[in-house]
């Protein structure tokens, strides 16, 4: 089978069969990051709804596996994207309990429940708790974390620290519709967004222009150029980067619905994941 030679090929060449490289699909909603990844999956072109929640498929091919996000590109659903691979800082907090009145006590622990619902883990030891607190979800904490933390210094001696670690992102594959011309700048500002975080600091960017298939697509030049990348792409075919610092970028036009172009987009920059 034509496509899983290919796929074989690229990511056995590699030695990605030893691990499981984690590769988001980014991208504005309707750009075909779906189409994709389930054409990637079973080689099957599905009508998809819109995507809600973020899916992610472990692509399992002879001894490879291959673990694809897609998250949705509609607005609401690019505020999750920075939780799949932004940096997280671990909140280390130990909570004992050194007094006091009851109902303080009572009302405390609630609140620290409550808020708290969401933490990565909670992990009872000896009368005291820690607290991991994944940074993205540390936002949606909110009034009750407030209020949980001013309520058990009250009668709670707690100390705190925290470090940082990252999730790693082997590869980010950014889909851009070539047809829809008037969403290039909203695409561009996402881009942009992306490229200049620095937990993908590094992290090797494909750019599919998808939908070429239909007449009056973008062409390679123009999405470049209104992607702003004319001068930021690395070069196709084998280019070492190994010791330069710079990130991989490239561009590669191609059709999912036609199963043409995303071969080479995937063949190049699987060259750049270690
Ligand atoms: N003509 C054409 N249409 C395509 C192609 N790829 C995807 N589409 C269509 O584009 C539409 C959106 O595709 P999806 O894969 O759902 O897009 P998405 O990026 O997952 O969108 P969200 O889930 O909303 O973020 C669907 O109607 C697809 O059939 C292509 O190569 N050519
Ligand atoms: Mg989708």
């Amino acid at each position: 089978m034509f496509l899983f030679d290919w796929f074989y090929g690229i990511l056995a060449s590699l030695g990605l069969w030893h691990k499981e490289a984690k590769i988001l699909f980014l991208g504005l909603d309707n750009a075909g990051k779906t189409t994709l990844l389930h054409m990637l999956k079973d080689e099957r072109l599905v009508q998809h709804q819109p995507t809600q929640h973020p899916t992610s498929e472990e692509l399992s091919i002879g001894k490879i596996k291959f673990k694809a996000f897609d998250l949705g590109g509609h607005q609401i659903a690019r505020r999750v994207w920075k939780d799949y691979y932004a940096k997280v800082h671990l909140f280390y907090l130990q909570i004992h309990l050194i007094s006091c009145n009851l109902m303080i006590s009572v009302i405390a622990i609630v609140f620290v429940v409550v808020g708290f619902s969401k933490c990565a883990s909670i992990i009872p030891d000896n009368g005291s708790c820690d607290y991991l607190i994944h940074e993205g979800q540390r936002m949606r904490m909110g009034s009750s974390l407030i209020t949980a933390l001013v309520l058990t210094r009250s009668c709670f001696n707690s100390t705190s620290s925290h470090n940082t670690i990252a999730f790693y992102v082997d590869a980010v594959v950014y889909l851009v519709d070539a047809y829809d011309k008037e969403r290039f700048a909203e695409s561009k500002k996402e881009l942009d967004a992306l490229l200049s975080d620095e937990s993908l600091a590094n992290v090797p960017f494909l750019i599919l222009g998808n939908k070429i298939d239909i007449p009056y697509a973008a062409s390679e030049d123009e999405l470049r150029y209104h992607l702003g990348l004319t001068n930021f792409t690395t070069g196709k075919g084998k280019v070492n980067l190994g010791d330069s610092n710079v990130r991989p970028l490239e561009v590669f036009m191609c059709s999912i619905v036609r199963k043409m172009g995303y071969g080479d987009g995937f063949k190049w920059v699987s060259q750049y994941i270690k």
